[in-house]
């Protein structure tokens, strides 16, 4: 069975006053035997290293160390208490320009640095409503996820651009159609392509979170607004825990 994630995206969210809000979701979610991955900015990751959360970065340089100013390798991630990065988030590829192929020289950075992979994948409304969605999804994965991919190293994430921060939500047929379709193409390349954990990323609440996570090979979510507070994120958790 693929491993069930609750992952919280900051994004550019988060001083040290938002720390208080991993300390309540801890009171209630400590002992969680699902895994939460909490992925705060950069400035914050040495900070929840005491925290039973599972802990990412948001984005790597394929280089592990050098002149890039600005950057931050995969090894300083790991070193920071980092166990996780995204990669090939659609803000990182807007705002950033990132390709397939760099997600993917990325990728293999963090499994060079012993780190999981959460590797973000998705259509636009262009792309949607031109019926190319599966097409996207498929250049996606076989450009951004390395061939040295496995179940250990490596999670994908499903985020329709469209849903990202909008509050529309695709219908849990839209959801189950991508991820069979991820599902299928995940074990046509890898031999353990059947445990690698899917999430869902886009507009993922707590009043929405338990159907989502009644599609099949919806293994958990990738949550951005609603993972800042514990009093968002904790419905989430226990819906995933009950699914
Ligand atoms: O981009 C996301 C997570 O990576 C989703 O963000 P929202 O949950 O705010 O829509």
């Amino acid at each position: 069975m693929p491993r069930k994630i609750a992952a919280g995206n900051w994004k550019m969210n988060g001083m040290q006053s938002t720390l208080i809000e991993l300390e309540k979701l801890e009171d209630k979610h400590g002992d969680a035997d699902i895994a939460i991955l909490i992925c705060p900015p950069f400035t914050l990751i040495s900070a929840c290293e005491d925290t039973p959360f599972d802990i990412g970065g948001q984005d790597c340089h394929t280089a592990q160390a050098g002149a890039h100013t600005g950057d931050i390798s995969a090894e300083m991630l790991a070193d920071a208490g980092a166990s996780y990065v995204l990669l090939g988030h659609s803000e990182r590829r807007t705002d950033h320009g990132e390709t397939d192929a760099l997600v993917a020289a990325k990728s293999q950075a963090a499994y060079d640095a012993g780190l999981i992979a959460v590797i973000c994948i998705g259509e636009t409304l262009d792309e949607r409503e031109n019926g190319t969605t599966l097409d996207v999804i498929d250049r996606q994965l076989a450009g951004s996820v390395p061939a040295t991919a496995d179940a250990l190293n490596t999670v994908i994430a499903y985020e329709p651009v469209w849903a990202i921060g909008t509050g529309k939500v695709p219908t849990t047929d839209q959801i189950a159609e991508v991820h069979a379709h991820v599902r299928k193409r995940l074990q046509d390349r890898f031999a353990d392509g059947t445990e690698m954990s899917l999430l869902y990323g886009g507009s993922v609440k707590g009043s929405n979170a338990a159907e989502i996570f009644a599609v099949p090979h919806v293994n958990g979510a990738l949550v951005g607004g609603a993972s800042l507070t514990a009093e968002a994120f904790s419905p989430i958790i226990s819906a995933l825990e009950d699914a």
